[in-house]
């Protein structure tokens, strides 16, 4: 009897079989166009070359010209879907759970560790995510804001006052750098943070080497400095769970303190001392490196652009004048620079720090009716909705009315910091340290730019050439 049965049931599954078989040889037929070139190189060259010369995005353009929206070329050797526009967008933001993995160059993986957040998905990323967001939420960050005007003060007097020429992009990285070590990990200015700051920015140069762990490669130097990096975080975990311990420290006071105190409802440690190292690694390079581009493509505009600065400078001049000499910045002096975050947004529709990220399909999945075999990478241009005529018009136009909120941008068209479960956890923090920040520059400092040729290329961020060196002049009053 049983027998006969399961020898039925087997018999109704073989139409489902057969169809689920069929479909997988109809969507294999249905690879998007493109060709995978010569094996290895196949378009990496010519991604490359177009990096070096800003001529990405004209790169990604003529593509689009050629085989539409989505299409297929080769990488480094690993098959890649180019996907772009607002449809792609959705798509790739609403299938972040179960769909798509994040997919780090081989490098940068081992630098960073296992546990980082980028390389985690499901519940695990979950889990990572809302412990950091504990930290990084409006309503922590803005007790903050006091020290992060320290930072900015601190930074002006060390690196601006008393000189009439700097280079704006490596000040710009130290003081953002800064400013996370203060706020994150409780690394004050010192002896110690510089030599954080030492084996941070030698891990930084291997990233994007190639992966060759033996002695004197580039890639062994940045493993090693990683190492060191990650000791001195281990080192701080120690610390601050032996201050909490003898209740000389809370735990909304930094990041480390916020993740050693999170637990589950076991009452267990919600992360392992590996994932609280991975993750204050990952949220330092993360953080640092995209708001001092930012800071930077702003320095650059308003020397630019008098419009705007007059602008810029009016919002702040009528805050300070409500302020005693040294009286430093509130959190409601911010929620009044209004004007001030949406020039950054529009800076940063032009010009966005990431052009876009790299996802692996963890399954076959479908779009716009080609196949995106599992295991392929995709390469998803989502700024490129930024240039899109239809969405932004004259999108090429410096227009930062574009993000008044009585227009509101569309969904999955304004994404430079991202969108879906992957969103920016930084974006409030990013906020904070641009509004501290240029309050300080507009209110004490004239600057002219000093280059005929104030252009930048890609590596892969943003990178100004010469590093905008600029003429300063302390204002009047300052
Ligand atoms: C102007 C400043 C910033 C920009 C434009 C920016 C942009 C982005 C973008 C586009 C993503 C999504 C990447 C993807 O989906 O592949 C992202 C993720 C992330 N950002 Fe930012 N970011 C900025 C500042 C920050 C800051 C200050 C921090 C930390 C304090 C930070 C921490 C992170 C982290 C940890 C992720 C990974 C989130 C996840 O995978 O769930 N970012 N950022």
């Amino acid at each position: 009897m049983i027998p006969s049965i399961y020898f039925s049931v087997f018999l109704s599954l073989i139409p489902i079989i057969l169809l689920l078989r069929l479909r997988r040889r109809k969507l294999s037929n249905k690879l998007p166009p493109g060709s995978l070139g010569i094996p290895f190189i196949g378009q990496s060259i010519g991604v490359l070359r177009a990096m070096k010369s800003n001529k990405l995005e004209k790169w990604l353009d003529e593509r689009t010209r050629k085989f539409g929206q989505v299409s297929k070329f080769n990488l480094f050797g690993t098959p890649t879907i180019f996907l772009r526009g607002k449809v792609a967008n959705k798509f790739i933001f609403t299938n972040e759970v179960g769909g798509f993995g994040n997919n780090l160059p081989e490098s940068m993986r081992r630098i960073m560790g296992s546990r980082n957040i980028l390389e985690l998905s499901g519940d695990d990323h979950k889990r990572v995510r809302g412990a950091l967001m504990t930290f990084l939420k409006p309503e922590v960050l803005k007790k903050y804001v006091g020290k992060m005007d320290e930072e900015v003060r601190n930074h002006l007097k060390v690196h601006w006052q008393g000189k009439s020429k700097i280079t704006v992009m490596p000040l710009m990285k130290t003081l953002t750098f800064s400013i996370m070590c203060s706020l994150l990990i409780g690394l004050e200015s010192g002896k110690k943070r510089e030599t954080f700051v030492i084996y941070f920015m030698e891990m930084l140069e291997g990233m994007w080497s190639f992966p060759v762990n033996l002695p004197f490669t580039r890639f062994n130097r940045s493993i090693r400095a990683s190492a060191k990096a990650q000791n001195m975080v281990r080192e701080l975990i120690r610390e601050k769970r032996e201050a909490l311990e003898k209740q000389q420290a809370s735990s909304s006071e930094d990041l480390i303190l916020s993740l050693i105190s999170i637990t589950d409802e076991d009452n267990k440690p919600a992360l392992s001392d590996k994932e609280i190292v991975d993750n204050v690694m990952i949220v330092m390079l993360a953080g640092f490196e995209t708001s001092s581009i930012l800071l930077t493509f702003l320095v650059r505009l308003l020397a630019d652009d008098p419009v705007v600065y007059a602008a810029v400078l009016r919002e702040h001049e009528e805050i300070a004048k409500g302020k005693e000499s040294e009286e430093g910045l509130t959190w409601d002096d911010l929620s009044k620079m209004k004007y001030t975050w949406r020039v950054a947004n529009e800076t940063l529709r032009i010009t966005p720090p990431l052009l876009g990220g790299f996802r692996k399909a963890l399954k076959d999945l479908e779009f716009e009716g080609y196949l995106i075999p599992k295991g392929w990478q995709v390469y998803w241009a989502a700024n490129m909705t930024h240039m899109d005529e239809s969405i932004f018009p004259n999108p090429s136009k410096f227009d930062p009315s574009r993000f008044d909120q009585q227009t509101p941008v569309p969904p999955f068209c304004y994404v430079a910091f991202g969108g879906g479960p992957r969103i920016c956890p930084g974006y409030e923090f990013s906020r904070l340290e641009v509004l501290v920040t240029i309050y300080y520059l507009v209110t004490s400092y004239n600057w002219k730019l000093c280059l005929k040729d104030n252009s930048f290329i890609r590596d892969p961020m943003p990178v100004q050439n010469q590093g905008l060196p600029i003429l300063i002049e302390p204002k009047k009053n300052f």
